[in-house]
């Protein structure tokens, strides 16, 4: 295990202008449980149980990348990706923020995979809850090719080169994960990592996003970013301040998609660590062995409020063409009946169609929350 803890220097990287304040201390959080990339990479069996255990429940845990080099490789360019992202967030003006264009489609998958993005400006002119950037991973390569793929002329080409590097890293970590849940769900031939490969077109993207800080005594919403799930197989988060939340071990689970508030948890950054979560694609492929896990943000904790929190997040998903359908293991339920039954009637999706069909609906739910005139007030 390296090490972890309140220290901001770890395994040589150093992070110390990325904490500006410490995570307060008696704020209500979950406690994730930490894998470590060497003993995966060693083919532990205790280990891959365990990351078996924690991707079904809570569908969260924490990559201890410290103590291989991989992982500190990982760490490093995750660490220079968000001291990026704050040079392009907080230097460029909006207009120049938006010569980065969105596109609807990426690969077909519909998906927001490009560009830069933010929902609201206020008078200020700064941005209302976040705003983000997104690198496509199959354009960056040249593995697919999107006539309406175009950088910015303001990354700078060693810029280009840290996020390819940091794309190439995240996929190897996707990948040592992957590895360590074929180990425990008896999933032959690798099937989940060549579902994986960075070579095959797929919708993974780098994202940056800023949640600009602000007066915690201010009277504002305090939600970021909605409750929800990814639309992803996992993603690895790197963050520096609080504002991730998740639900606690016992929440109350009032529908599709929600818990009541006092349900909601903080997730407190432990340096050296990534954030690893489970998306909706490896529930499906593992037919629910595997659980995708809810999570909100909310605007930093206490102390850390008027400081603007950064996150670098990778993301893996199946390639385009992949079948989305359970795959086959002895750990793996078998569709019912019923639901082959539902299957036969609909062709199989391929990811490119299931994501497309996933992401129409988060759009949605921010217009909702505004058009219902709802507001989120914490305490702490
Ligand atoms: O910024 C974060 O901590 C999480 C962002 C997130 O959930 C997402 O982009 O899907
Ligand atoms: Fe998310």
């Amino acid at each position: 295990m390296g090490s972890l803890g309140e220290k901001y220097v770890v395994a040589g990287v150093d992070m110390t202008d990325l904490y500006p304040v410490p995570f307060p201390d008696n704020l209500p959080t979950v406690e994730l449980q930490t894998v470590s990339v060497a003993k995966l990479l060693s083919h532990d069996e205790q280990e891959s149980q365990r990351i078996f255990a924690f991707c079904k429940d809570p569908g969260f845990f924490l990559l201890d990348l410290t103590d291989h080099p991989e992982g500190v490789r990982l760490l490093q360019d995750a660490t220079d990706c968000c001291r990026l992202a704050k040079k392009l967030f907080t230097s460029l003006t909006i207009d120049q923020k938006r010569e980065y264009k969105t596109r609807s489609a990426g690969g077909g998958a519909g998906i927001f995979d490009m560009g830069y993005f933010t929902r609201d400006i206020l008078p200020s002119g700064d941005v209302k809850y976040n705003e983000t950037m997104n690198f496509p991973v199959q354009d960056m390569f040249g593995y697919s090719s999107s006539p309406d793929f175009a950088l910015p002329g303001w990354l700078e080409a060693d810029e280009v080169e840290l996020i390819k590097r940091t794309m190439r890293s995240g996929n190897t970590m996707g990948n040592i994960v992957l590895s360590g849940l074929e180990q425990s769900l008896q999933i032959a031939n690798n099937k989940l990592q060549a579902a994986h490969r960075l070579e095959d077109p797929s919708g993974d993207f780098l994202r940056l996003l800023r949640y600009p800080g602000y007066d915690p005594a201010a009277n504002a919403d305090h939600l970021r970013f909605p409750a929800h799930k990814d639309a992803i197989s996992l993603g690895l988060l790197f963050t520096w301040l609080g504002g991730l939340q998740l639900p606690a071990v016992d929440a109350e689970r009032l529908a599709h998609e929600e818990i009541s508030e006092a349900s909601w948890r903080w997730a407190r950054p432990v340096p050296g660590t990534a954030i690893v979560n489970m998306g909706d694609a490896l529930e499906l492929l593992t037919n629910g062995a595997l659980t995708s896990g809810l999570h909100r943000v909310v605007r930093a904790p206490r102390e850390q409020a008027p400081h603007d929190r950064y996150s670098v997040l990778l993301s893996l998903r199946p390639a385009n063409t992949w079948p989305m359908t359970p795959l086959e293991s002895p750990v793996i339920r078998p569709l019912t009946a019923a639901a082959k039954e539902a299957k036969a009637a609909a062709p199989v999706l391929t990811c490119a169609e299931w994501g497309a069909a996933k992401l129409k609906a988060l759009g949605g739910r921010f217009t909702e929350r505004e058009q219902r005139k709802e507001r989120l007030n914490l305490k702490d």
